[in-house]
């Protein structure tokens, strides 16, 4: 798509990339006040904000040298929808737009600011991150922080204390006061005791995200020229996925933005919301229109699945909001046969064999390929790998499981990391015979990280000679992929020198704290040496490393924002969803989710030999309310 750089008139400006946006999406693309959009899946949110991006820059309504910050939940979601902007603004103006996660976009704060921190709440500049679980918080309330003083309470008045609420309550559920607890309850004594050990007592601080959330936000109450300096660098902020934003992010946001001239865009499906055991809010779309004057504005259209499968969605959706508006369909069906069927199999050996061989013949006949796919699951992916993955190797399909963890960090995640994307980026630059495409990305990638602008032709011209004299140096080192763990992570080591490990520290600053560089680069050389096996040559090698031709499977959770043309949900039945009555909104949430990733087809599968199906029956008559039939497969 051809891209802009040239300054144009708001009234000139068009959507780039798509035909047309529905009324209201263009409204908000243009709106100059804040405003909370509320929309089903496939609506076009993201889009929307990637659209809002390009008339904002564009047209020069973000003015330079203000910024656009958008925060997004997941890494995927944040490097989605700044991989949209570059698609479609010139770099010059892609450059202010800055895409990352809520947490990344905390932790930078205490990065840079958190030293100005008063004492009693200032952590360690090398600070650790760390991910408590509910055991921890037991052990620490019954047993390690003792006996709150007489004057606060008893021991029998912590242990009256549910493990959950300390955390969602009492640790990070309200802003820090600046001087501490005054009168403390016991649980307030016994989270201020777990702040101040956690912040001063061990070899380095250790901290959560939800607490890096809440200094933070600490931080910019009491540091008015930190907070001044946000609020001038951002004319507009986006927040995807909004209905899952915690109070500790939403408390951040309203310190920093509250009352000024940042423009806020919220956007957002309450009907996906399935983060509540991660503390999202309730309605955080109340909260932000009270308090930011947000205006709702709504879509109406469904540009990803298929009419028949809208009509479906339409059903579940009704099961989560009986006011759900039904949506319009804007793509054609092109699939024969059921858009959405239950498949009932005899054994999961069977289930394995015969969605491979369906997967493979759908491929051809469809033209598709094995990323056109998803086999999602409710939980513990590896167990349904271990059964899938033979079967799937049998007709052809190499399958992989993203939710599964190589060294440190999970294969999803890995493959998002900036440090993972550059190492591959550079050898496939150096090693791929017609290279053109990876040349601008790298040259664009390393342009950035030494502060190099698109218009400085000199020092462009040094990158690229630069980097041309290093795809040489490389590959006549490395002239097939590696044999050892030692020779990938020398190969990682000496792209990093290459690109320069403090420039990357400096422009991604969690890579310098807590050892996570080196846990990246360690989890990519295994992978690299993994994706190397059987003496196939680089290009087969990158292409296995970023599972090119591999059908993904992957959790629910992980699944969200993501599209496929056919999603196949293996196992529903009470013993993946066994969970279900207990928060049986957010079950059915994860359903929905799950169902919308679908363009065009969506498929069940159950085994009784994996459980029964009275638990989720709800979920079943759903289903059968839309007209979905159940096979007997055996
Ligand atoms: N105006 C449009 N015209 C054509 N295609 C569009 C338009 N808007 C979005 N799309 C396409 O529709 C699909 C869904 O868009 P997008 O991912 O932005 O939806 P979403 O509302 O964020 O979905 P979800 O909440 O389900 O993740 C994408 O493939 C996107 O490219």
């Amino acid at each position: 798509m051809a891209v802009l750089s040239r300054r144009v008139r708001p009234d000139d400006w068009k959507p780039v990339g798509v035909d047309a946006l529905e009324a209201n999406a263009l409204k908000v693309v243009r709106s100059a006040n804040n405003r909370s959009v509320i929309a089903g899946p496939g609506a076009g949110k993201t889009e929307l904000l990637a659209q809002r991006a390009a008339y904002l820059l564009q047209t020069g309504t973000a003015p330079a040298p203000r910024r656009i910050l958008a925060i997004s939940f997941k890494r995927d979601a944040a490097t989605n929808l700044a991989a949209r902007v570059r698609q479609r603004c010139h770099r010059n103006h892609a450059g202010r737009f800055d895409s990352m996660t809520f947490d990344a976009f905390a932790k930078s704060l205490i990065d840079r600011f958190g030293q100005a921190l008063p004492e009693r709440w200032r952590p360690r500049p090398d600070y650790e991150i760390i991910f408590p679980n509910d055991r921890d918080y037991r052990d620490f309330l019954y047993q390690t922080v003792g006996t709150p003083p007489a004057s606060v309470g008893t021991y029998a008045d912590l242990q009256a204390i549910a493990v959950k609420t300390f955390e969602r309550r009492l640790l990070v559920g309200s802003p820090l006061p600046l001087g501490g607890w005054s009168n403390p309850t016991p649980g307030q004594w016994a989270a201020d005791r777990l702040w101040q050990t956690s912040l001063h007592e061990g070899k380095k601080s250790v901290l959560s995200f939800p607490m890096i959330g809440r200094l933070a936000e600490l931080l910019l109450r009491v540091n008015p020229m930190a907070r001044d300096a946000l609020r001038l660098t951002y004319s507009h902020l986006f927040m995807d996925e909004f209905q899952d934003t915690t109070q500790i992010q939403y408390d951040l946001v309203r310190t920093i933005f509250l009352g000024t001239d940042t423009v806020i865009t919220a956007v957002g499906d309450n009907k996906q919301q399935i983060m509540r055991w991660a503390m999202a809010m309730d309605d955080p779309f109340t909260a932000f229109d009270s308090d930011f004057g947000g205006k709702r504005t709504p879509l109406y259209n469904n540009y990803r699945s298929s009419p028949e499968l809208v009509r479906i969605q339409h059903v579940l959706a009704q099961a989560l909001d009986a006011r759900a508006v039904a949506p319009v369909s804007k793509t054609a069906g092109t699939i024969a046969g059921d858009s959405c069927a239950i498949w009932d199999f005899s054994t999961p050996e069977v289930e394995a064999d015969r969605l491979a061989a369906f997967v493979a013949a759908e491929m051809k006949t469809h033209k598709l390929g094995p990323r056109d796919f998803v086999l999602l699951v409710r939980q513990k992916a590896a167990d349904y790998a271990a059964v899938l993955e033979p079967a799937f190797a049998t007709a052809g399909i190499p399958l992989r499981n993203e939710a599964g963890t190589v060294g440190a960090v999970m294969l999803q995640e890995l493959l998002a990391e900036e440090a993972s994307e550059l190492v591959v980026a550079i050898l496939r630059l150096a090693t791929t015979k017609r290279a053109g495409r990876y040349w601008t990305d790298c040259q664009e990638a390393l342009a950035a990280l030494r502060g190099v602008s698109p218009d400085e032709e000199a020092a462009q011209a040094r990158l690229a000679g630069e980097l041309d004299a290093y795809a040489i140096k490389l590959t006549a080192a490395h002239s097939s992929p590696p044999k050892s763990k030692a020779v990938a992570r020398s190969i990682m080591d000496d792209i990093l020198a290459f690109i320069g490990r403090e420039r990357l520290i400096a422009v991604h600053p969690a890579y310098g704290q807590g050892g996570w560089l080196d846990k990246v680069l360690d989890a990519a050389a295994l992978h690299l040496l993994a994706s190397s096996a059987g003496g196939i040559d680089w290009p087969s090698a990158l292409d296995a490393y970023e599972g090119v031709h591999a059908i993904p499977l992957m959790t629910i959770h992980k699944s969200k924002g993501l599209e496929y043309h056919s999603v196949i949900f293996v196992g529903l039945d009470d013993g993946a969803w066994w969970s279900f009555s207990n928060d049986q909104i957010e079950a059915t949430a994860g359903f929905f989710v799950a169902f919308t990733r679908a363009k065009q087809r969506v498929l069940f599968t159950y085994c009784a030999r994996r459980g029964t199906r009275t638990k989720i029956a709800t979920l079943y008559s759903l289903l059968e309310k839309a007209g979905v039939q159940t096979f007997s497969i055996t």
